[in-house]
């Protein structure tokens, strides 16, 4: 299931926009920038095809982490379609970029920086770079489309508006790229949060749907986006001790900068400690998150869901549809902040501080 379908049924600019873009110098980086459901991916379609069909060598950027089309969720993805198609859905991603959740509000340092590294492999292949990305344009996500913008310096920016929404973003995208006002189409239709989810839903449940249960080895496979696993074990003393005082089964913990300890609550009462002094993990929510696996790149080589960990042992159990051969190369599993099952129901989201 797809939210955005090819159609030439679009607002005439979109024609004069096509033919805009093809008489540019190339290579082209273009973004497209609009509210939720605004119409990007609908227009990004509609340009990818026309492109193509002039001839030209296209690149697609997907980074509309909330409602990705080309698989897998929850990262950015690059792909160079070859021939027409109806959806991003159809596309095969050659390079992607690791957030680890579906709402990246804490996550505009790492949104910016895998745009651009996409974008940096992009533009040696083709003409023209289209960037898709996410209706958060507000608040946040306002300082996350200057920081996109800042960074790539797409030559061309198109802003979908409703109404006039957008105008303080107009202003501050303003020195880095020459933005180009459209409209957003009639036939652009609102989707609920309920719908977003099921289209997200059948997305993680295609990417699963071959996935294995493997065992990792942190000591080979480094465990990274978390504080877990940093500084020295904790004593059997300390563990002890923090069991007695705060009624924790006290399951792992790493002194660093602080005590980071993997608990579960054995009674439910408020507890008084500073955070600067220790760091707690429920081990609960440790169970069914997403994680990447991360190549000598820094690039994704796809996901998985964290299943168990024997923290004595270093041996964590992940779901995965990644083959052995494509596992190799992993170097590092990153923690992102979703909890989600390969039947695609997501269980909720974590805060960035909570591992
Ligand atoms: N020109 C059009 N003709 C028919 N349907 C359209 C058109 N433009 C948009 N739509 C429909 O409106 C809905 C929203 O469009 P689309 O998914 O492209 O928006 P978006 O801005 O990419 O959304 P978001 O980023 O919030 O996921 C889709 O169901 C899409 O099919």
């Amino acid at each position: 299931m797809n939210k955005a379908t090819y159609t030439e049924d679009v607002p005439e600019d979109r024609f004069e926009l096509l033919e805009r873009i093809a008489s540019e110098d190339k290579p082209l980086k273009v973004m497209l920038i609009g509210g939720t459901d605004s119409g990007k991916t609908t227009l990004l379609t509609f340009l990818a095809n026309g492109l193509l069909e002039l001839g030209f060598r296209v690149a697609v950027i997907d980074s509309d982490v909330g409602q990705k089309g080309i698989l897998p969720p929850a990262t950015l993805s690059l792909a160079f379609p070859e021939e027409r198609f109806k959806s991003l859905g159809d596309l095969r991603g050659v390079a992607h970029y690791f957030i680890g959740t579906t709402s990246p509000g804490q996550y505009a340092g790492e949104m910016a920086v895998g745009v651009r590294r996409l974008t940096d492999i992009a533009i040696n292949e083709a003409d023209v770079v289209l960037i898709d990305t996410t209706g958060f344009v507000t608040g946040p996500g306002l300082e996350m489309k200057r920081l996109k913008v800042e960074l790539i310096k797409p030559e061309l920016t198109l802003l979908l508006e409703r109404t006039d929404e957008l105008s303080h973003l107009r202003k501050v995208l303003a020195p880095y790229t020459e933005i180009i006002d459209l409209s957003v189409s009639q036939k652009a239709r609102e989707h609920s949060q309920e719908e977003r989810r099921e289209v997200r839903k059948e997305k993680w449940k295609t990417y699963f749907s071959n996935g294995e249960l493997i065992e990792v080895d942190l000591k080979k496979i480094a465990p990274t986006g978390t504080e877990m696993f940093l500084g020295r074990p904790l004593t059997s003393e300390e563990k002890d001790l923090l069991a007695a005082l705060f009624k924790w089964l006290v399951i792992a913990g790493w002194k660093n900068e602080r005590y980071t300890v993997v608990k579960a609550d054995m009674e439910s009462f408020p507890r008084h400690y500073s955070k600067s002094v220790i760091h707690t993990v429920d081990f609960e929510k440790l169970s069914n998150l997403l994680v990447g696996f991360i190549d000598g790149d820094g690039l994704c080589l796809g996901v998985g869901i964290f299943k168990w960990v024997n923290f004595s042992e270093m041996k964590a159990q992940v779901l995965t549809p990644l083959t052995p051969e494509e596992l190799e190369k992993a170097l590092e599993l990153r923690f992102g902040r979703i909890r989600v099952i390969e039947t695609g129901e997501e269980l909720g989201l974590l805060q960035r501080k909570e591992l």
